[in-house]
Order: structure tokens, then sequence, then C-alpha cells
């Protein structure tokens, strides 16, 4: 079936032209993910354009994480649902092909390896990135690899000068602030070099002015480097302050979307953020 289901366009858009998901920089089309008898995604459909910065809102148990983990290759959709990246069928890629094909992610709970410093952690995945197969792992003991080494390296460090993490580079995870262990995992996610970058509560547990860093520099690398941002985020002033676009989930299933301002002023959104009919 993948690559043979011809997916009709988004539908009910406030504003702005309907995103194919099928040619969008990533999209899902008719995606439900069931854990038994609950359905925490429900026949979601989404495109996000190239160089969009999206949020994805709801409740707790809305189903967000759940999206995001479809989106990315960690679980399956149930039969039926497609996942497209660059225009491409990926639904049966597993997540570090994705991964490979420039689909970024961070993590809730910020999955970095403790008792390693700043520097060890980004490494690891730059690694994965240059060594994907087991030719590229044999040219590289044979010949390639201290040069592959002296780039992976000179892209790490580039990446912790833009993250203002230089500092930190030798620190343990462990020994860091939230806001700074948060920066790392976001660093890691830019070692393999994403289009498109998926965001898991990167501001989460943060103070103000965590956050406000955060934000400076997600808008960089949405702004400078167009990279395309999926954020899910429970902050409604930073969503509204930020992203060009708004998709809000209730019990699994899209129950509005389109410009912010727009969306949080929709009284089904209002509804399930204030229990207020
Ligand atoms: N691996 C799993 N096994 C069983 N149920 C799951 C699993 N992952 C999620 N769920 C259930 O699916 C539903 C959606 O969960 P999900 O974590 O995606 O929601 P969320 O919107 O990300 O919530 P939160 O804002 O609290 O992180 C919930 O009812 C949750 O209990």
């Amino acid at each position: 079936m993948s690559g043979q289901h011809a997916p009709p366009p988004e539908t009910g858009l406030r504003t702005g032209p309907p995103i194919d998901p099928s040619v969008a920089a990533l999209g899902c089309q008719s995606v439900t993910k069931t854990f038994g008898a609950i359905t925490a995604v429900d026949d979601v459909s989404i495109g996000i354009d190239q160089g969009e910065w999206v949020s994805i809102v709801g409740p707790n148990g809305a189903g967000k994480t759940t999206l995001l983990n479809v989106l990315n290759g960690f679980y399956d959709p149930d039969t039926g649902g497609n996942i497209y990246l660059s225009g491409e069928d990926v639904t049966t890629e597993p997540s570090y092909k994705r991964a490979r094909k420039g689909l970024g992610r961070t993590f809730q709970g910020l999955e970095l390896f403790e008792d390693e410093d700043v520097l060890e952690n980004i490494m690891t995945t730059r690694a994965v990135k240059q060594r994907p197969n087991l030719l590229s792992a044999l040219l590289f003991y044979v010949g390639g690899g201290r040069r592959t080494e002296a780039e992976n390296m000179r892209r790490v460090e580039e990446i912790l000068d833009y993250l203002e993490l230089w500092e930190y580079r030798h620190s343990t995870i462990g020994s860091l602030p939230l806001g700074i262990q948060r920066r790392v995992d976001l660093a890691r996610s830019l070692a393999l070099e994403p289009d498109v970058l998926l965001l898991d509560e990167a501001m989460s547990g943060l103070t103000f002015d965590e956050k406000y860093d955060m934000v400076r520099f997600l808008a960089d690398l949405h702004e400078k480097e167009g990279l395309t941002l999926v954020m899910i985020e429970h902050d409604l002033e930073v969503v509204t302050d930020v992203s060009q676009r708004m998709i809000v989930l209730d019990q699994g299933a899209i129950i509005a979307r389109g410009e912010p301002d727009s969306v949080v002023d929709d009284p089904e959104v209002q509804r399930i953020y204030t229990g207020v009919e």
C-alpha cells in the first residue's frame, strides 16, 4: 500500500493554503495509533511545509508525543496510515533511516548519557551520521577515519559555539542545570544536520530566562538556517509568539488548526484549556 495511497489535501485550515501531506517537508495521512483499547492518535492528517514553524498543543494525554513518535518512526501507525518525508513515503522505514534523511528529534525526557560530558554526548550522535553502515564503517577504519574524526569534531565545535555551549563542553550532563541539558539535547539533534526538527516539550521545566534562551536559539535556527520546526509545547504564550501555525489535539484527534491568534480564540480550544463552554 505504501506509495499507492492518494492522499487528499489537508482540510479544515483556517488560514493559508492546504498542504498536501505527500508533498510536504513532513506529513502524515490518516494516521491512527492504538494501544489496546486506547486510541492515542485518531485519524490524523497533517502537512508541514518547508521552513514552517508549527506547534502541536493539547491537554495531557491528547496524543502529542505519540504523534511525534509515529512521525519519526519510533511507533508504527495502525494499518492504513502513511508518513511522508520530503514527499517520500517513509511509513515502513525505521527511525534511524528517517533521521539520516533529515528528520531530527529532541526528547521530553532528555535521553542523554548522564555520566558522559557534553562533547561526548554530541560526538556519539555525530558518529552515527558518519558511519551509517558496514561499508562506511570499514572505510573509516582503513584510512578515512582520522579525517572523518577531525571533520566530526569541527562540526560539533561549530554547534557548541552556535548554542553557546563551549564553556560546558567538558562538564558531565548530570552536573548541569536543566536549561543547559535541554540545550545539549538540541545540540545533539543538530549533529545529524536535520532539515525538519521535532521538539518534544523542549522548554518543559525551564525558568523564564532559560525559555528565552531556547526561543532565541530556535528562532535563529528557523530564520538563519531555514530549519523546519514542529514543536510540542504547553506554554501558549510561547506558542503564539513564535509559531506560524498551530495544531490542537484532543483525545487523539485534531480539533483546531491554523494561525495561532485565531486558534487560541476558538471556543472549542478554550473549552479544553479552561473547561468552560
Ligand atoms: N506506550 C504506550 N502504551 C500504552 N498507552 C500509551 C503509550 N503511550 C501513550 N499511551 C497513551 O496514549 C495516550 C496519549 O499519550 P501521549 O503521551 O501521546 O499524550 P500527550 O499529549 O503527549 O500527553 P502529555 O502532554 O502528558 O505528554 C494516553 O492515554 C497515554 O496513556
